[in-house]
């Protein structure tokens, strides 16, 4: 197939398009590289642009047929979000309708969307289903909300087949070491764990020990970047059998500390990560674990880096390879 990768040049797309090319499918990169990095695309085809130029994307669509799209684009910083939510809003809903638009236009009918587990809001229960309750307490998560309605009512009105993967959190890297996580600022938490065992100048924080957990810090779902990558080739298969909207929750179903990832990047590493405790930061949920059985049941995909010291393992390989 011909796919479309907007957003192809960032952490979790250059993995897709890297995992698309070795099971032989045929890719296009759209990005404005805003967070994204041009030497993360490979070999694929690069096109420099943006999702809220729409002449870029007619121009785009009329030069090249699609099978499918697979839309990465975002901005995806939640503390950001409740403070520039305009720029989120613009970003993300406002490029996402272009996008689809372009599509229509084009007759391109089948997209693979990047949602969020911060769509649920505080959740109300432990192993989150597709079916939880979906109450986002930033505008990040409500910009991806949105566009899931957007899907949703594209496929009543114009017969847009989609699927919206609500990734819990991205982790790890391929195992070539080639790519990985850069984002800067760097906000996400094994990254910088990594960054603090480099001896890079990065004081760790670990934000909030009151939580009501087994060792007072949060508990999140980390999904290796690869097993995120399947999960896109299943969903692309899984929409030539199905019309309509559809979403599914992507997580190991496996809940780990803040403090039990730094002790697994102790034993990775072999470095004394020091850190030290700072307050809570606004907007994170005490736990966040999926439960992924509509994605097992229905796409048949399984993750299969699922320990945490595993998926840290391939981390290490990348961030050590970009420190030289
Ligand atoms: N990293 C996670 O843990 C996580 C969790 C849940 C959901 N997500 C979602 O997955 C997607 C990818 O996340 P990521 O961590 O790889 O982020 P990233 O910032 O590394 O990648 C996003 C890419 O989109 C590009 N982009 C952004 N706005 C654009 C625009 N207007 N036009 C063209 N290109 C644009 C950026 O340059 C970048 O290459 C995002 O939609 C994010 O919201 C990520
Ligand atoms: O330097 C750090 C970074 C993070 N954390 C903590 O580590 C946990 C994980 O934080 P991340 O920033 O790595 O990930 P989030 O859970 O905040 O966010 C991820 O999951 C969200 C869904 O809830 C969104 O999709 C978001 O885009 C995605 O990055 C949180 O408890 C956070 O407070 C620290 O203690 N110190």
């Amino acid at each position: 197939m011909k796919v479309l990768v907007c957003g192809g040049a960032g952490y979790i797309g250059s993995h897709v398009v890297r995992y698309l090319n070795t099971n032989g499918h045929e890719v296009v990169v759209f990005d404005n590289l805003s967070t994204g990095h041009r030497e993360a695309v490979g070999m694929a085809q690069f096109v420099k642009g943006d999702i809220l130029d729409s002449a870029a994307l007619n121009e785009l669509f009329a030069n090249c047929r699609f099978d499918a799209v697979m839309h990465f684009c975002a901005l995806s910083q939640v503390g950001e979000s409740v403070v520039e939510p305009y720029r989120y809003y613009h970003n993300n809903v406002v490029g996402t309708l272009n996008l689809l638009q372009a599509m229509r236009a084009a007759g391109v009918r089948k997209l693979v969307f990047s949602s969020t587990a911060a769509v649920f809001g505080n959740p109300e229960h432990d192993f989150i289903d597709e079916n939880h309750s979906t109450r986002p307490i930033s505008p990040y998560g409500a910009s991806k909300l949105m566009i899931e309605r957007m899907l949703a009512d594209a496929a009543g009105a114009y017969g847009l087949r989609s699927v919206a993967l609500r990734y819990f959190n991205a982790a790890g890297a391929d195992p070539s070491g080639e790519i990985g996580e850069l984002h800067e600022p760097e906000t996400h938490l094994i990254p910088n764990v990594l960054l603090a065992a480099l001896g890079k100048d990065v004081e760790l924080k670990v934000f909030g020990n009151d939580y009501p957990t087994r060792d007072g810090t949060c508990v999140r779902d980390y999904i290796h970047v690869n097993d995120l990558a399947s999960a896109h080739l299943k969903a692309m298969h899984f929409m030539n059998e199905r019309e309509g909207f559809h979403v599914f929750n992507l997580g190991n179903g496996r809940g780990f500390t803040v403090l039990e990832v730094i002790n697994a990047a102790r034993y990775v590493t072999g470095e004394n990560i020091n850190f030290k405790y700072a307050q809570r930061r606004t907007g994170d949920p005490a736990v966040l674990v999926a439960s992924g059985d509509k994605a097992r049941m229905l796409m048949e995909w399984t993750p299969q880096v699922t320990d945490i010291t595993d998926i840290i393992e391939t981390a290490w390989r990348w961030h050590r390879r970009i420190k030289h």
